[in-house]
C-alpha cells in the first residue's frame, strides 16, 4: 500500500469532515482516544457559557432555567442511540465503578437464589475489584467472584451463576465478545448479564436492546469525548426497572427528591440509578461533546474503524523490521474492537519514543503497546504517519536511548 492509496482512502471517507469538529494538537498523531477522547471544539464555548453565565450569573436559578436537574436524563438519552437503547433506559451518573456496584447489588437481589458473579481474569481490574469489595461486604454466602479465561466463558455458564459480568471489548487485547450470543446463552441458564461498554460505546455499533441485554455501564471519557473524569452511564432494560432496587439510595434517585421526605422511595424508572447531585460542569461538557454524534451512523463508524486497523496492520506486517511486534489482538477484524495491541520486550521504551516523536499510543504492563482508532478523528494519513514513525524508531534503535527507560507513573 502506498501513500497515494492512503490519501485516496481519506478522500473517500464519509466521516472525514468530522475531524474538523475536534481540536487536535498540532504535530501530533493521537492514537489514544480509547483511553481519553479528544476535545470537540464546541465544548470550549459550552464550558465558558456554563461557568460564566449559568453558574456565575444565573446561580441557583440554573437548576430550573438551564434545566440542570434533568441533565443526567438528557445526556443519557443522547447516549442511548449510540448503544442501541430505546428511550428511558440510560442515565448519566457517577463512574463505571460506582455504577457497577449499583448494578451488581441489583442483579444479585433479582437472582437471589444464586451467589456467583462470573467474570474474566483479564477484565479491567476495577470490574473485578468491585465484585471483590461487594463479596467482602455481603459475605461469600451472598456474593462470590469466579474468574475464568475469555475462551471458557460459555462452558462456565451454569445454574450457580447469578450474574455474568463482561467487558465487551478487552481493554488490553481489543478482543470483542459476542454480546448477542453470550447474553442468549446466559439467559438460557437463568443468568443476568452486565456489560461494560467502556471500549465499545462510540467505537462500534452496540445493540443492547436487540441483544436483550439486562444491564450495562460505560464511560464518557473515551470514545464519547466527554473529557477527563467525565461521568459514566448506566443502562437498565425497561423490563427490570420495576422490580429493581439499587442500594446507593441517594436523594436524586428518590421518586420526589424535592419533597424532602424522611423515607426513601425509589423512582420507578431509570432515575433511581442516580445517587447524589450530578457533576453539572462535567456533564455539560459531555452533553456538548455528544452533539458530534447527531448525524453519525454507527455502521459507518465500525466500517472505518475496521479499515483503519486493517491498514495499520497491513503496513506493520509488510515491514520486515517490525516483525518483533507480535499482535495480541485477534487477527480477524470482526473479533476486535477499535484498537490493536502488540507485545514487544521493549514496549515501554518504544511507546515513550513514539510519544516523543509525536505519535501518542499507550503502554499496558507488562509489555503491550496499544494503538486506538477513533473513526471520528483518526485519518488514514495518521495511520500511515504513525507506522512510518514507528518504523524509523525501531530501525534506528532510537527507542534504546537511556531516557526512554524512565519509570512509569500513570498511563
Ligand atoms: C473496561 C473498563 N471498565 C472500567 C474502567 C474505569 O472505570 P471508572 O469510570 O470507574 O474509572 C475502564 C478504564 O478506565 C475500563 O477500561
Ligand atoms: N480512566 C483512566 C484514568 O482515570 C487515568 C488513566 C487512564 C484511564 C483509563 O481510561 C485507562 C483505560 N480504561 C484503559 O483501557 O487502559
Amino acid at each position: 500500500m502506498n501513500f497515494d492509496e492512503i490519501i485516496a482512502l481519506d478522500k473517500a471517507d464519509p466521516l472525514a469532515q468530522k475531524r474538523l469538529e475536534f481540536d487536535l494538537p498540532v504535530n501530533t498523531i493521537y492514537l489514544d482516544g480509547n483511553s481519553l477522547g479528544a476535545l470537540p471544539k464546541s465544548v470550549k464555548s459550552k464550558v465558558a457559557e456554563v461557568v460564566s453565565q449559568q453558574w456565575g450569573n444565573d446561580l441557583i436559578k440554573s437548576w430550573n432555567s438551564h434545566n440542570w436537574i434533568d441533565l443526567p436524563i438528557r445526556v443519557g438519552e443522547k447516549i442511548a442511540p449510540i448503544i442501541g437503547a430505546a428511550k428511558g433506559q440510560v442515565i448519566c451518573c457517577d463512574s463505571i465503578s460506582v455504577n457497577l456496584f449499583k448494578l451488581l447489588c441489583s442483579a444479585l437481589t433479582l437472582n437471589s437464589e444464586r451467589t456467583v458473579v462470573l467474570s474474566t481474569k483479564d477484565n479491567f481490574p476495577t470490574d473485578l475489584y468491585m465484585v471483590q469489595g461487594l463479596s467482602d461486604l455481603l459475605g461469600p454466602d451472598l456474593c462470590q467472584l469466579q474468574m475464568v479465561e475469555e475462551q471458557d466463558i460459555e462452558q462456565s455458564l451454569n445454574e450457580s451463576v447469578a450474574v455474568l459480568l463482561l467487558t465487551q471489548v478487552n481493554f488490553r487485547t481489543g478482543n470483542l465478545l459476542d454480546m448477542a450470543k453470550l447474553t442468549k446463552l446466559a439467559h438460557e441458564k437463568g443468568i443476568l448479564v452486565i456489560w461494560d461498554l467502556a471500549h465499545s460505546a462510540g467505537a462500534l455499533s452496540v445493540e443492547l436492546d436487540k441483544c436483550e441485554a439486562d444491564f450495562a455501564v460505560g464511560c464518557g471519557y473515551k470514545y464519547l469525548n466527554g473529557g477527563p473524569g467525565s461521568p459514566a452511564f448506566v443502562y437498565v432494560a425497561k423490563r427490570h426497572q420495576y422490580a429493581i432496587k439499587q442500594p446507593l439510595s441517594g436523594w436524586m434517585g428518590h421518586s420526589k427528591p424535592f419533597a424532602f421526605n424522611p423515607e426513601y422511595q425509589a423512582a420507578s424508572n431509570i432515575n433511581q440509578f442516580q445517587c447524589g447531585t450530578p457533576s453539572v460542569i462535567s456533564m455539560s461538557v459531555l452533553d456538548a461533546a455528544l452533539d458530534v454524534w447527531q448525524d453519525v451512523d454507527m455502521l459507518q463508524i465500525r466500517t472505518k474503524s475496521v479499515e483503519l486497523a486493517e491498514v495499520f496492520l497491513q503496513l506493520i506486517q509488510g515491514n520486515e523490521c517490525l516483525h518483533d511486534l507480535l499482535l495480541c489482538s485477534p487477527k480477524l477484524a470482526e473479533q476486535r474492537g477499535s484498537q490493536l495491541a502488540f507485545s514487544h520486550h521493549d514496549a515501554f521504551a518504544i511507546c515513550q519514543a513514539l510519544i516523543e516523536k509525536g505519535v501518542v499510543a499507550d503502554f499496558r504492563a507488562p509489555n503491550i503497546i496499544r494503538f486506538g482508532f477513533t473513526p471520528l478523528y483518526t485519518s488514514f494519513e495518521d495511520v500511515w504517519r504513525a507506522v512510518t514513525t514507528l518504523t524509523n524508531i525501531v530501525e534506528s534503535g532510537f527507542y534504546k536511548e537511556q531516557r526512554f527507560n524512565i519509570t512509569l507513573k500513570v498511563t
